[in-house]
């Protein structure tokens, strides 16, 4: 693509995401629509003899619907650990990229950093198998969700009183856009447990957004879907990259949909990149179409 026409799908992107008028926001980067959010330069991985992965790079873009993809065994998962924290590359560097208030840039290697830093920084994560509490309400997950913008000890929230009370009230308001956003309305008092597999992984991804994302991670968030599920939670990934702007990183074995989901798609086989660049582009790839001989591409 040129960088021409990069700035313009960016431009459009940023102008449809200002078309909508929403209370809160749920993309906490500043980083232009367009511009390198996340940079993997040079990762290698081992697990004793195994190479996860080997000089991994690729760049994620504010803004960007990125799909990371490849055959079973490909090292997408140890990727997405690396980024989150869960793993720590012998070598190589991922660089996230912020702008502060006062409009300062700045950059945070990731692979000096424990998962819990990293997700102070915004990076968001969901999980192959649903982490939900599943005694508690949809209410009360997405609540928990919002745990990290609190600010009054627990024992002024217990008092229920004064700033308590309000900051409870505001944080009770941005988990209702959420559900509004998710079209979680009917199941908001339900116990999570009880809620059907797909309206789980909703719930999820509710979750995640709850945190205001700089980078959201989805790990798999259709697997195991039938396929009016798979439509919906497409639709609902779709929704908050382009109304709310949450620029998304996602592995997903569905070829079909990573096809009409994604901005950008890199290909990983035994731990290499072995294609990077639009939906377009890698379906007319060799070297993927290879990986995946027998695959629907
Ligand atoms: N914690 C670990 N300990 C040892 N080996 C690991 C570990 N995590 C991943 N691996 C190995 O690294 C390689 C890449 O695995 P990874 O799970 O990242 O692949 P993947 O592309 O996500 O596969 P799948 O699509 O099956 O989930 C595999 O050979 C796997 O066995």
């Amino acid at each position: 693509m040129s960088v021409t026409s990069e700035l313009s799908s960016g431009a459009e992107k940023e102008a449809l995401v200002r078309t909508r008028a929403y209370r809160f926001e749920l993309n906490s980067s500043r980083v232009a629509v367009g511009a390198p959010l996340l940079e993997v330069a040079d990762v290698s991985l081992r697990f004793g003899g195994i190479r996860a992965l080997s000089e991994v790079s690729f760049t994620v873009r504010q803004g960007d619907i990125h799909a990371v993809i490849g055959p079973n065994g490909a090292g997408k998962s140890s990727m997405l650990n690396c980024v989150s924290g869960l793993y720590r590359p012998q070598r190589g560097t991922i660089a996230l990229h912020s702008v502060t208030e006062a409009d300062e840039e700045r950059t945070h290697d990731l692979v000096a950093r424990k998962p819990h830093q990293i997700a102070r920084l915004g990076v968001a994560r969901s999980f192959q198998n649903i982490e939900l509490f599943g005694h508690l309400t949809l209410l009360e997950n997405l609540m928990l969700g919002r745990h990290s913008h609190m600010r009054q000890s627990v024992l002024a929230g217990m008092a229920w009183f004064g700033p308590a009370r309000r900051q409870e009230i505001e944080h009770r308001e941005f988990v209702e856009e959420v559900i509004d956003l998710l079209q979680l309305q009917a199941f908001r008092h339900a116990h999570v447990g009880s809620l059907a597999y797909g309206v789980q992984k909703r719930v999820e991804l509710g979750r995640a957004l709850c945190i205001e994302p700089a980078l959201l991670l989805l790990d798999e968030p259709m697997a195991g879907m039938n396929a009016e599920e798979k439509e919906d939670m497409a639709r609902f990934i779709l929704d908050v990259s382009e109304l709310r702007g949450v620029t998304t990183m996602l592995i997903e074995h569905d070829m079909g949909v990573v096809m009409d989901l994604s901005d950008r798609i890199t290909v990983l086989d035994f731990g290499k990149v072995i294609g990077d660049g639009r939906p377009d582009e890698i379906s007319a790839n060799e070297d993927v179409v290879k990986a995946y001989l027998g695959e629907e591409l």
